[in-house]
């Protein structure tokens, strides 16, 4: 009890000092500190090798960003179905993606989260630009349970980015960020393509099944997390659980770890970083698109005393028209009932905004045809 006390003093001192500037309340420390549930046991760097998701490589598939069809294309298209249809997730190996995008998008991101909290927030959400910055104490709608974690969400588009940057910057420097941000979603846009056509692909399904409705690149969003150290990371959480509403999310993380994935059984394991790689994870709309054959699983991500950590996700999703049904030659195939009831893109979107916090798996449910 003493121990916990003095614990709690610690962090009072240290309490939401990232985040805080002189326009932002100060969150109390109890905001901070999750429900006991909630709590990890598992480090951010407690990994298990027998224990992981899988890695694919795309060296035999991808040469020069065209995809080799043929016996090698077909077997990494069923191991990308497998890992999808078992855990929701895969490492992404020589995925084409050139170093250099990756490298300056990091090194853009982490500059800007290092600047001071005022020129953060001139780049701040609101009801005008409901994209931008934010962190625990700048969103009023957070109250407990706070996310240890300071984001940036933008969509694909150029103006809006540029809009962003130039809040957020002084005079010219803003194209630096832009040009680097927008050059990194449209390369992993591409590799996002190429991933939902060989699933689709490995499903039995044409390629282009799920590709062909991917036409409006506004419906893609990128956030940038960044994780500052955390005097009590056993008690506190970057990212509560939940799974991603989109279709598919590209995940770029440093070498911090600190993604965690839930398995069926309730455990929790951690996902090793692997050096320039990719976490590719399902999201609700591609689970309910294939009638749950690929999942979408919870996931968190914790945090730790030492090491700020960054991560970058991508998010892919179709055109707000889009009618998420699953094919009826994939319920023909499987021997399946439809499972969910078929729902827009756009309608889906909306209800998420309604929602604000998606907490574990529960976004999808209102789309269970058991319901
Ligand atoms: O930071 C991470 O590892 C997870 C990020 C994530 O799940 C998300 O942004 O949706
Ligand atoms: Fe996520």
């Amino acid at each position: 009890m003493a121990r916990e006390k003095e614990e709690e003093e610690v962090v009072v001192a240290q309490v939401a000092e990232p985040f805080v500037s002189d326009q932002a309340t100060k969150p109390s420390i109890k905001d901070f500190i999750w429900s006991e549930d909630e709590w990890p046991k598992l480090k951010h760097n407690n990994f298990d090798s027998s224990e992981d998701v899988p890695i694919i490589s795309l060296i035999e598939v991808l040469i020069n960003g065209n995809i080799i069809a043929g016996q090698a294309y077909d077997e990494a298209c069923r191991a990308m179905v497998e890992a999808s249809e078992k855990w929701g997730f895969f490492k992404l190996i020589d995925h084409g993606v050139p170093p250099e995008i990756i490298r300056e998008v990091e090194r853009q991101c982490s500059e800007l989260f290092s600047l001071p909290m005022e020129k953060k927030l001139r780049g701040g959400r609101s009801k005008e630009l409901p994209f931008g910055y934010i962190n625990s104490a700048s969103d009023p709608s957070y109250t407990h349970n706070l996310p240890w974690a300071e984001s940036i969400q933008l969509i694909q588009s150029p103006q809006l980015v540029t809009s962003f940057a130039q809040r957020v910057y002084d005079e010219d420097q803003h194209h630096a960020f832009s040009d680097a941000l927008m050059e990194y979603m449209e390369a992993v846009e591409e590799l996002g393509r190429v991933i939902l056509g060989m699933l689709a692909h490995g499903l039995g399904l044409s390629d282009e099944c799920f590709t062909k409705c991917l036409s409006e690149k506004e419906n893609m969003m990128i956030r940038v997390n960044q994780y500052p150290p955390c005097p009590l990371p056993d008690k506190c959480l970057g990212l509560g659980s939940h799974s991603d509403p989109h279709t598919l999310t590209i995940l770029l993380q440093d070498e911090v770890g600190g993604l965690q994935v839930q398995k069926e059984d309730g455990e929790w394991i951690g996902i090793k970083p692997v050096p320039n790689s990719f976490i590719v994870n399902i999201g609700d709309t591609l689970d309910a698109w294939t009638n749950g054959s690929l999942k979408s699983v919870v996931h968190r991500a914790v945090v730790n005393k030492e090491k700020k950590r960054l991560s970058i996700a991508y998010f892919l999703s179709p055109a707000n028209k889009t009618v998420v049904e699953c094919p009826g030659e994939l319920l023909d195939q499987r021997g399946e009932q439809r499972k969910y009831k078929s729902f827009t893109w756009g309608e889906f979107k909306r209800e998420l905004l309604i929602q604000k916090r998606v907490v574990k798996k529960t976004a999808l449910e209102r789309y269970l045809i058991s319901n």
